[in-house]
């Protein structure tokens, strides 16, 4: 398929999605079942227009004067891609599947100015949500809004157990892994651009061996800053597919014991295939909340990797960020209040209690905690600087911190997804 092709894709994958409130991947799913002819890279190609349209989908918009499917493509085409009008004339004529460019959508991109249009529209942020960011990032919430809107890189973490960083490079060295900046054992194959398609390295033999996992570098750190040391006692009270009970199972070198439980007996699943694979001896899966509760006041550290609007991954997930209510951020904030307070119950005296989300969201991060300590006060929140400065050194790029003492990772500080990290004390 040529370009013109692609875009006419893209823009009934965008109609769709608009017109039936599907999610992306369904969409762009159901287009491939109808369209087998297209091949791998005319998939992809059509996924990175229908991604990159939806996170800068309103200022797109704004500077087309129009939200159709077609102006968002063309946006991609002119603001995420690089071409000018008359380069994308070039590429598109004689080319009888492209869509037409009409004049005033041109017309409309070269008289408008993005400054004028109104600031939650400059972010790509919906508007309601633009007081929490405000309320977060103060002078900095448009740059770190906008940061939202890139391209996530394709991020993994060496699993020590088996295999060095060095090794991983090495075996992955022809889809272009290089390290990531922070996380030790992280590695980054960069976004690329345009139609560029990421490599699926899950079919790579190193995969299979066990030597890496999929996981962004902001999870990589947040589980890094849990700072499981060998031989403890550890609880992963929020643990889903397993991705930060493996991090810390490998960060404990397999002594100790991580458990690992889920509320939802379903998102666990994965975990076994996963725990297998990497080699991973000490973490014990609780499907059952009464395997669990004997345990009560025993850990050195437990972890709530609470569920959250993820506002933090809007950039790998762009139609999550249109599609969020007021009352999903509600449903949230009741879900991560109760699973502190059960959680809490598992943490030792003199332990730890750790809070993170994948959100930059206030509401769901410093107010959780805080509120969670004014409630509770055998619990304090401590400063997460000195884990951070031990792990990373104090020459890499510095997360962002309202308080000083927790920490919140985002695409414009630390180039990672958004993540939040808090410490919380028990006192002996
Ligand atoms: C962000 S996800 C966890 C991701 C996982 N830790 C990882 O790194 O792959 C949040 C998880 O919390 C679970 N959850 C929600 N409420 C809970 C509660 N009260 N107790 C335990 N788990 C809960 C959800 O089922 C969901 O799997």
């Amino acid at each position: 398929m040529r370009l013109g092709g692609r875009l006419s894709g893209a823009i009934e994958v965008l109609a769709d999605i608009e017109t039936r409130k599907r999610p992306v991947a369904d969409s762009l799913k159901d287009w491939g079942l109808a369209h087998r002819f297209a091949g791998s890279g005319d998939r992809a190609a059509i996924g990175n227009i229908v991604y990159d349209a939806l996170r800068m989908k309103l200022s797109h918009a704004y500077l087309m004067d129009d939200d159709s499917a077609d102006a968002l493509a063309l946006g991609v085409m002119l603001r995420q891609w690089g071409l000018t009008p008359e380069t994308l004339a070039r590429q598109l004529d004689g080319d009888k599947f492209a869509p037409d460019i009409p004049a005033e959508r041109l017309a409309s991109l070269a008289r408008r100015r993005l400054e004028h249009a109104p600031l939650h529209v400059q972010g790509d942020i919906p508007e309601w949500v633009q007081a929490s960011f405000v309320e977060n990032f103060s002078d900095d919430w448009l740059h770190e809004a906008q940061a939202l809107t890139s391209r996530p890189t394709l991020d993994l973490r060496a699993n020590t157990l088996k295999a060095s960083r060095d090794k991983v490079l090495r075996a992955l060295e022809h889809c272009g892994a290089v390290p990531t900046t922070i996380a030790r054992n992280g590695i980054r194959i960069p976004a690329g651009e345009g139609p560029a398609r990421l490599p699926n390295v899950t079919a790579e033999p190193a995969f299979e061996e066990g030597w890496f996992e999929v996981q962004d570098e902001g999870s990589q750190i947040v589980a890094d800053l849990v700072f499981a040391q060998e031989g403890e006692q550890v609880l992963d009270f929020c643990a889903g597919g397993g991705g930060k009970a493996l991090a810390m199972s490998a960060a404990m070198n397999n002594k100790g014991q991580v458990h690992a439980f889920d509320a939802d007996r379903k998102r666990l699943a994965p975990i076994i295939e996963r725990l297998k694979r990497a080699g991973t001896r000490n973490v014990q899966v609780h499907e059952d909340f009464s395997s669990l509760s004997p345990l009560a006041g025993r850990f050195d550290r437990v972890l709530v990797d609470a569920p959250c609007t993820g506002t933090g991954t809007w950039r790998r997930r762009p139609d999550t960020k249109w599609r969020l209510t007021d009352k999903n951020l509600e449903e949230r904030l009741a879900q991560q209040e109760e699973a502190l307070a059960s959680a809490a119950h598992f943490v030792r005296p003199g332990g730890y209690l750790l809070y993170v989300t994948c959100s930059v969201l206030p509401e769901e991060n410093e107010n959780q905690v805080y509120g969670f300590c004014e409630d509770n006060p055998d619990f304090e929140i401590l400063s997460a600087a000195e884990a951070w400065e031990d792990l990373f050194g104090t020459d890499k790029p510095k997360p962002w911190s309202a308080d000083m003492k927790t920490v919140t990772l985002t695409p414009a500080s630390t180039d990672t997804d958004g993540f939040f990290f808090c410490a919380m004390g028990r006192k002996a």
